[in-house]
């Protein structure tokens, strides 16, 4: 019999382009910026990227299969709906959430300043405490197009745990 707790890894990666606007909206926080970002959804690259950490864990395809971006439904939608049904499938498979981590590349904005509120932000949204949840940035020392700042990428790590 086997008697190890089942752990499941996923990934996430996401990016979005700058366009018109005076905020970004990222783990469900409105930042001020001189742009904002371009999407289907609201463009919250940083929880989309999460989500599909999530769905890869589960090894259940990604956002855009969940939720097509030619379905006139999600238009301008907040991307707090993709990442709760995310977060319910897996315990609908049995799996709990240990731990999320995701790295934001951007020059601008400067996203330090807003890590706890975006931490918060994602741990009531998930229904996960806190210290389990990491929200991280960097420059890509301006190279290449986070570098130029066209836009925002997103990378995430998630941990699933059956027990
Ligand atoms: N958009 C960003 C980018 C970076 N930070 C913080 O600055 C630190 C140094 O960034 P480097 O790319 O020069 O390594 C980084 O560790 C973050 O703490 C940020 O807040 N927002
Ligand atoms: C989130 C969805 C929803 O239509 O649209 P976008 O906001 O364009 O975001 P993306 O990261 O390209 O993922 C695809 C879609 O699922």
């Amino acid at each position: 019999m086997d008697i190890r707790p089942d752990i499941r890894l996923g990934n996430g990666f996401d990016v979005h382009a700058f366009g018109p606007g005076d905020h970004v909206t990222l783990c469900g926080v409105d930042v001020p910026h001189t742009h904002g970002l371009v999407g289907h959804s609201d463009a919250d690259v940083a929880m989309h990227t999460v989500t599909d950490a999530i769905y890869g864990a589960l090894a259940m395809g990604d956002i855009g299969q969940h939720f097509p971006p030619s379905d006139p439904q999600w238009k301008g939608a907040e991307s707090h709906i993709f990442l709760r049904h995310a977060v319910d499938l897996a315990a609908q498979h049995g799996f709990a959430i240990s731990n999320v981590d995701c790295t934001l590349v951007c020059e601008f904005p400067k996203i330090g300043p807003h890590s706890e509120a975006m931490r918060k932000k994602m741990s009531d949204i998930m229904d996960l405490d806190i210290n389990r949840i990491s929200v991280k940035a960097t420059t890509s020392e301006k190279l290449g197009f986070t570098g130029r700042s066209e836009g925002i990428a997103c990378m995430a790590t998630c941990a699933l745990v059956k027990p």
